[in-house]
């Protein structure tokens, strides 16, 4: 990969694991709403399209109102943001990858679909933030992936073109986003896919994030 100039990684799924986090608090909005709890499977399969997708999955599946959906994501991001990092923890291989592309000086972005402050208190929790030039959440714009701007946006603030560019992820939406913003893109294998994973349209696939750094050094070794 000679040309590779910057990486921008998606945050749940690929590098962390947040997903009992995520079922916590949308089984308190839940439970606040007499509704039934849901467990992490189900949760994990409602993950990947935002906070305001996510509850509407959680309310539509236990039967709720959708027509009081605004009310319930302004609630659930008041609970959740409270408790973002209790049990969320960085994926084997990535703050060693991450360490390893820093002293490669490749610029490393974030580019997600959990609203910004979340994002932001999960990444310092987790010791991760300081790795990253850019952070793109989903409220950062007015579109979010599969809609190409954000990683445009956060290329543009990297000063990057799309084609010496890398993402990785675990859904649709990242490869989606990924070829309409003309960057290439890599799936992980692990994560939150709701589709197969050899689906995905990714260029390669990785078992896990620590394959990242051979592949990019070799790369730019040949
Ligand atoms: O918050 C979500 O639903 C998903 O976020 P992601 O884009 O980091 O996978
Ligand atoms: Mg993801």
């Amino acid at each position: 990969m000679p040309s590779l100039k910057a990486i921008i990684f998606d945050l749940d799924g690929t590098l962390v694991d947040s997903a009992r986090d995520l079922r916590d608090a949308v089984n308190v909005l839940l439970s606040e709403e007499e509704l039934r709890q849901i467990d992490l499977d189900e949760v994990k399969s409602m993950i990947g399209d935002g906070a305001p997708k996510l509850v509407e999955r959680a309310v539509s599946a236990t039967g709720g109102d959708l027509s009081r959906l605004p009310t319930l994501v302004v609630r659930f991001l008041q609970i959740y943001e409270a408790n973002a990092s209790r049990h969320t923890e960085a994926y084997p291989g990535v703050v060693e990858t991450l360490s390893g592309l820093r002293e490669l000086r490749i610029p490393l972005a974030v580019v997600t679909n959990k609203p910004y402050a979340a994002t932001i208190e999960i990444l310092e929790a987790l010791g991760l933030r300081a790795y990253f030039d850019v952070v793109v959440g989903g409220d950062t714009l007015p579109e979010r992936k599969p809609h190409p701007a954000p990683i445009h946006a956060a290329l543009k603030r990297l000063g990057v073109a799309p084609e010496a560019a890398l993402m990785i992820g675990d859904n649709y939406h990242d490869v989606q986003a990924a070829r309409a913003a003309g960057v290439r893109a890599f799936a992980v294998t692990y994560g939150y896919s709701h589709r197969p994973h050899a689906e995905l349209g990714a260029e390669r696939l990785i078992d896990t994030m620590s394959e990242l750094l051979p592949i990019v050094v070799n790369d730019a070794a040949t």
